[in-house]
C-alpha cells in the first residue's frame, strides 16, 4: 500500500484566514491533514474534527517593542522547533498556509526540514510575513492580481481566493425573504464591526420603507445589538450559511477582508464597503478600492461616513435597479470560482517535484 501524503495546514485567528484553508483541505481528501493552530482561535471551533489541530502559542507583534515584544519573540523562536518537531514526527511532507503570525514558525520549520511550503495570499497588500518570508515559499499564490508587484521576490501566481464548497452550487436559504423583495446583507468580517452595525441600525427604517428587507450579521460582541429591532430586519450574530445568503443578496453593506470580497465577487453582490481602519496596512482599504476601480462596489471611510450619508447612498442603489446589474458583473470578474481546486494543484505539484 502507498504511503498517504501528508500536509500540515498553517491557518489561524479568523474567518478570513480559516475558509480559504478549510477549502483548500476539502480538495485534498486522499491527503493526512495536521492543522497547525493557536489555543485560543477560531480555529478551536471552526477546523473539523478529522483534521487533528495541534496548537502553538504564537502572537502577532503589536505596537513598540517592551518587555512584551521579547516574550513573543521567544514564544516564536520555540514555535519553529516545536513545528519542526511535529513535521519529523507525523513525517509531513509538505506545509500550506494562509498568513499571518502562524505562518512564520510553518515556514521556517519547513525549510529546515526540507519540505515544499505553498502559501496563500488574500490581501491585496501582502502582510509582513508574505512580504518577509515568501521568498522561501515554493510559490505564493495571490487573490488579487495587482498584489504580484508587492512581492518581486516571490514565485506568484493568481488564483483568486479560494470559497466553501457551498459556494458552487446555488443554496436554499433558511430564512423567511419573500421573493421579489430587496434584501441588504450587512456582513462586518468574522469577528462583526459593531461601529457599521451602529450606523446600520439608523438606516434601517428608511431602507425597509423603500422595501427591503435586512439581514444584520452583527458578531458576538455588540452589546446594541439585542436591543434593537424592526419589521423586515433580522440580526443575527453569525450565520454559517453565507453562501445562500450572499446569493440571495441585490446588496451588501460589508468591511473589506478578503474573505468576503471574494464571496461578494463569487456571488456577484454590489457592495457598499466600509474598511476596518485599525487593520494592518490599512490593507482593507486597498482590498476595497480594487472593487471600486472594478466598479463592482461603493467605498466609505468610517470616520468620515455619517449614518444619513450611508442611508443615502444605500437607497440610491436600491432604486437603481440598472446599476446594480452593472456593479454584480464587474464584481464577477475580481474573483475565480476554481481557486480551491487550483491551491491544491500548486499543492500536488510541489510535492510531486519534491519526492
Ligand atoms: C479585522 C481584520 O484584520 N480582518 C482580516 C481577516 O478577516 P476577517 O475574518 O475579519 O474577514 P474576511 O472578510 O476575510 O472573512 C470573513 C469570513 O467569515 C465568514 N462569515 C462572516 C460572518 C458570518 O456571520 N458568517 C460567516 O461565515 C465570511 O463569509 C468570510 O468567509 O483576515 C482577512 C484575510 O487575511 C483580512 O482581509 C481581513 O482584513
Amino acid at each position: 500500500m502507498t504511503e498517504p501524503i501528508r500536509l500540515l495546514i498553517a491557518a489561524s485567528g479568523t474567518g478570513g484566514h480559516l475558509f480559504p484553508a478549510l477549502a483548500l483541505a476539502q480538495q485534498l481528501p486522499d491527503y493526512e491533514i495536521t492543522w497547525l493552530g493557536v489555543p485560543d482561535r477560531l480555529e478551536t471551533t471552526l477546523v473539523p474534527r478529522q483534521y487533528p489541530l495541534q496548537t502553538i502559542p504564537v502572537e502577532g507583534f503589536q505596537g513598540r517593542p517592551s518587555l512584551k515584544t521579547v516574550k513573543i519573540s521567544w514564544n516564536l523562536l520555540r514555535s519553529v522547533f516545536t513545528v519542526r518537531k511535529l513535521i519529523k514526527s507525523k513525517q509531513i511532507n509538505a506545509v500550506a498556509t494562509t498568513g499571518g503570525y502562524i505562518a512564520a514558525p510553518a515556514i521556517v520549520a519547513a525549510k529546515l526540514c526540507g519540505i515544499p511550503v505553498i502559501f496563500h495570499e488574500s490581501n491585496f497588500i501582502p502582510g509582513k510575513v508574505t512580504t518577509w518570508l515568501g521568498r522561501w515559499c515554493d510559490k505564493v499564490a495571490i487573490g488579487f492580481r495587482g498584489t504580484a508587484k508587492y512581492l518581486p521576490n516571490c514565485a506568484t501566481v493568481w488564483i483568486s481566493t479560494p470559497v466553501r464548497e457551498q459556494f458552487h452550487q446555488p443554496q436554499p436559504l433558511d430564512l423567511s425573504i419573500p421573493a421579489g423583495k430587496h434584501l441588504i446583507v450587512v456582513a462586518g468580517g468574522s469577528q462583526g464591526a459593531v461601529t457599521v452595525n451602529q450606523k446600520v441600525r439608523s438606516c434601517v427604517p428608511a431602507w425597509v420603507n423603500a422595501g427591503a428587507f435586512i439581514v444584520h450579521l452583527t458578531g458576538k460582541n455588540d452589546p446594541e445589538a439585542a436591543t434593537f429591532s424592526h419589521d423586515h430586519y433580522l440580526s443575527l450574530e453569525f450565520f454559517d450559511n453565507m453562501a445562500a445568503l450572499l446569493q440571495r443578496a441585490d446588496l451588501a453593506i460589508s468591511r473589506a477582508g478578503a474573505g468576503t470580497l471574494t464571496e461578494l465577487a463569487v456571488t456577484q453582490t454590489p457592495a457598499i464597503l466600509i474598511p476596518y481602519p485599525f487593520a494592518a496596512e490599512n490593507h482593507q482599504m486597498y482590498n476595497a478600492q480594487v472593487f471600486v476601480d472594478a466598479g463592482a462596489a461603493l467605498m466609505f471611510a468610517q470616520k468620515s461616513l455619517t449614518a444619513a450619508q450611508l442611508e443615502q447612498a444605500g437607497l440610491e442603489l436600491l432604486q437603481s435597479p440598472e446599476k446594480l446589474t452593472t456593479m454584480a458583473k464587474a464584481a464577477g470578474t475580481l474573483a475565480d470560482l476554481d481557486s480551491a481546486e487550483q491551491l491544491a494543484a500548486i499543492v500536488r505539484a510541489s510535492v510531486e517535484k519534491s519526492r
